[in-house]
């Protein structure tokens, strides 16, 4: 689908145009068009989108629809064929290495699996990106790792190691590491994915006081929908690289099958995952989008 999906009444913060992104022997500057073609898979087609400052932006999808490339797109872990990527004024695909990783600042990312330093303290790695770039003082490092851990309630964990926490103190070692260098974007590949009921709801409950204290737009890639729709304002529907559609808590008529059940669990008063402690501890798997 090649229309312009979205949009926000602001300027947007974040401003796809034009996406494409193919692997295998046709990927290149052309688009990926004949990737199906000569055997390489496009894995993103032509996405445009607009995110605002302050929006949490979910994307949905069956597992291989290209979820996952799309994110990590947004911040050029993977090279586009086509297409700019713009993020809070600044069009990342024109800039050199340099002025990318110092963009990247901008720009916090959490993982399924944590990706801590397994050998470093939960200081040492909320500190590490922040000593690798350079430019800050020792006192100042350790006046943000303390305000980052006390954002994420660890503020009692700094001298741990992360083999010593629960999954979720992990995945929250892995917001305050992204939140350190105070970046306007926080990217979530499946955050909640290796996570129970009960944790993903502390996580969910982590993220919204990020977004609501801190204005951190969040953009979450979850194969979970009732995830999706405890914590986004809008999820764009990935189908074969595609936009098929954005749906949100006002959308009448979704016309894809997963939009349609995504529009059901918004208005869903008793979703378990609603931000209500009260609310019931366990997921449905029928909830879950299962492999195509
Ligand atoms: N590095 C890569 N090399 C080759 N093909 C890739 C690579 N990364 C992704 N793909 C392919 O691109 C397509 C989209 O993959 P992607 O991981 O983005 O999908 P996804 O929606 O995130 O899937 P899942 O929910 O299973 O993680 C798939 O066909 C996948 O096999």
């Amino acid at each position: 689908m090649n229309a312009l999906h979205s949009l926000p009444a602001a300027e947007p913060l974040i401003r796809l145009r034009g996406l494409s992104k193919s692997f295998g022997r046709t990927a290149g500057r052309n688009g990926g068009k004949s990737g199906d073609r000569d055997g390489g898979v496009a894995a993103v087609r032509d996405v445009s989108l607009d995110i605002g400052a302050g929006e949490i932006f979910g994307i949905a999808g069956r597992s291989g629809a290209g979820k996952s490339t799309l994110l990590r797109l947004f911040n050029l872990l993977e090279q586009p064929d086509a297409g700019t990527v713009t993020v809070d004024g600044q069009e990342l695909t024109r800039l050199d290495k340099r002025a990318l990783r110092a963009a990247r600042q901008n720009i916090g990312m959490i993982f399924q699996g944590f990706n801590l330093l397994q050998n470093a303290t939960v200081a040492g790695n909320v500190a590490f990106p922040l000593e690798i770039h350079g430019g800050r003082s020792r006192e100042e490092i350790a006046r943000r790792v303390a305000d980052c851990l006390a954002l994420v309630h660890l503020e009692d964990k700094p001298q741990a190691y992360p083999a010593q926490l629960s999954g979720g103190q992990r995945q929250r070692v892995a917001i305050a590491r992204a939140l350190a260098s105070g970046p306007a974007v926080l990217l979530c590949d499946e955050p909640t994915s290796a996570l129970d009921a009960e944790t993903t709801r502390s996580i969910l409950a982590t993220l919204r006081d990020v977004n609501a204290r801190l204005n951190v737009t969040i953009v979450i890639v979850s194969h979970e929908l009732d995830v999706l729709a405890a914590l986004c304002h809008r999820v764009a529907v990935i189908d074969g690289g595609e936009v098929a559609e954005i749906v949100s808590p006002e959308t009448p008529h979704a016309i894809t099958a997963l939009g349609r059940e995504l529009v059901s669990l918004f208005s869903a008063p008793s979703s378990a995952l609603a931000s209500s402690p009260s609310s019931a501890p366990s997921r449905s798997p029928a909830r879950e989008v299962h492999h195509a």
